[in-house]
């Protein structure tokens, strides 16, 4: 196998965008969980997405599998490596996108990377290095309270220069409307200046083209789904990939009983849970109890499983910021993160061994608690259910999964999710 492209996604939600995105731009692309083990029979690809779950762990932990992860893939020929990242930037001043965005382009022999998260079909667009969520700058949107990365600051050089080794310069719009050319002489720029890397503004598809165009002249970026969408125009345009005529064959309906998890406190899932109520029995966790030892999850189970023979069942641990901020004084921020993703990943194995074969996931990390809790080794692709979530098939068993990022989804996600895996 000789990948056109090698991607290094930080959480498994965002895997799935990106898997999503290079899909539907027509390339052929599998999401592995961690690098794969060797005896993993993987399709004929141009695309492999590792998902790692690094996004919120320590610096040098995310550079030692991002590494690995992207050694792998250039073992396989990847023409061009991308480090997948939120497309509203999570991270916090500590890491973990200037590490690994200054590791993996060191271990390249490049001198500067190109980064975006603008992804303009999800309303992320980047404005003079501002990162705008809808009609807002990031640190006016509901990111500002995220649990684990709550976003403060709009002005992504300044983000990014604060988490990295080498400065960071920034290429405005003005430079991007010039073309792929353009962008590459002022990374050239950049990086005579002894920058490292470079925040590309990018409003509308047609800006991330060029940026997938010029970016792809070098050996390595770090942006979110919209990047993806460029460098998979790129290589479309340049010949290096033919695009798939049909979309993969994911197999068969499966049926049985499905389930719903929720982990996510952003005010997209809230409202999506909200919502569910009308179509689902729903049943919210107390992470207080849950923190305070009492066997939530073990009741949630009990309470699923005497209702899951009548249709589908959603748990969720959500909550709004006051209450996580309230958990997360008490007992501390990663602990109580820890300790919902615990009890999230106990119910799915519990609800997997009562024979439930399709699974909706809310939230990043609690999706990754819950994948890895479950062993599960890849997914193919299938069709999209709403902006950056597509459903998945995994590749050794016969299971449907969605995995949604907090933010991403329409008010009706959780039926809409079900009713694409039959
Ligand atoms: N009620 C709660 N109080 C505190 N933390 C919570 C609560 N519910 C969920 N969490 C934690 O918040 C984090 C949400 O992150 P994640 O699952 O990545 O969602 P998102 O996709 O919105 O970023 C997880 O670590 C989860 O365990
Ligand atoms: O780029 C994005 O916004 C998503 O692909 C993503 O990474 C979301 O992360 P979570 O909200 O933590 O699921």
């Amino acid at each position: 196998m000789t990948l056109a492209l090698g991607c290094v996604a930080d959480d498994y939600t965002g895997a799935s965008d990106l898997a999503n995105t290079l899909t539907k731009a027509g390339l052929r692309t599998v999401q592995t969980i961690g690098v794969p083990a060797d005896d993993l029979a993987l399709p004929e690809v141009d695309a492999v997405v590792v998902s790692l779950k690094s996004r919120s762990i320590p610096a040098d932990e995310a550079v030692a599998r991002s590494r690995e992860a992207a050694a792998w893939l250039n073992a396989r020929g990847a023409g061009h490596l991308l480090f997948k990242v939120c497309s509203t930037f999570d991270s916090t001043d500590e890491g973990n996108i200037g590490p690994v965005t200054d590791a993996l382009r060191e271990d390249a022999g490049e001198a500067i990377a190109l980064v975006t998260p603008a992804f303009p079909e999800t309303a992320r667009t980047v404005y003079l290095g501002h990162l705008f969520v809808g009609m807002v700058p990031l640190a006016e949107s509901p990111l500002k309270d995220h649990p684990l990365n709550p976003m403060r600051d709009s002005n992504l050089v300044r983000v990014l220069a604060r988490q990295s080794r080498a400065g960071v310069g920034l290429i405005d719009l003005a430079t991007v409307a010039q073309g792929a050319e353009a962008v590459g002489a002022r990374l050239d720029a950049l990086a005579r200046e002894g920058k490292g890397a470079a925040i590309a503004d990018a409003v509308l598809d047609r800006d991330l083209a060029v940026l997938g165009a010029a970016a792809l002249t070098r050996k390595v970026s770090t942006g979110a789904s919209g990047l993806g969408l460029g460098l998979a125009r790129a290589l479309v345009a340049a010949g290096r990939v033919a695009p798939a005529a049909t979309a993969a064959d994911l197999g068969g309906p499966i049926g049985g009983p499905a389930a719903c998890l929720a982990g996510s406190c952003s005010q997209a899932t809230l409202g999506q849970i909200a919502r569910a109520e009308a179509a689902m029995p729903v049943r919210r966790l107390d992470p207080a109890r849950l923190l305070a030892g009492e066997d939530e999850a073990g009741a949630a189970l009990t309470w699923a499983m005497e209702r899951i023979g009548d249709g589908p069942v959603l748990i969720a641990s959500s909550a709004g910021p006051d209450e996580v901020a309230a958990v997360q004084a008490r007992y501390g921020r990663d602990a109580a993160g820890h300790a919902v993703e615990a009890a999230m990943a106990r119910i799915a194995e519990g609800l997997v061994a009562h024979g439930v074969r399709r699974l909706v996931v809310a939230g990043g990390e609690t999706s990754g608690a819950v994948v890895d809790r479950l062993r599960l080794p890849a997914f193919r692709v299938g069709p999209e259910i709403a902006a950056g979530v597509p459903v998945l098939r995994t590749t050794d068993r016969d299971m449907w999964l969605a995995l949604k990022s907090g933010n991403f989804g329409g008010p009706d996600f959780f039926a809409d999710a079900l009713r694409l895996m039959p």
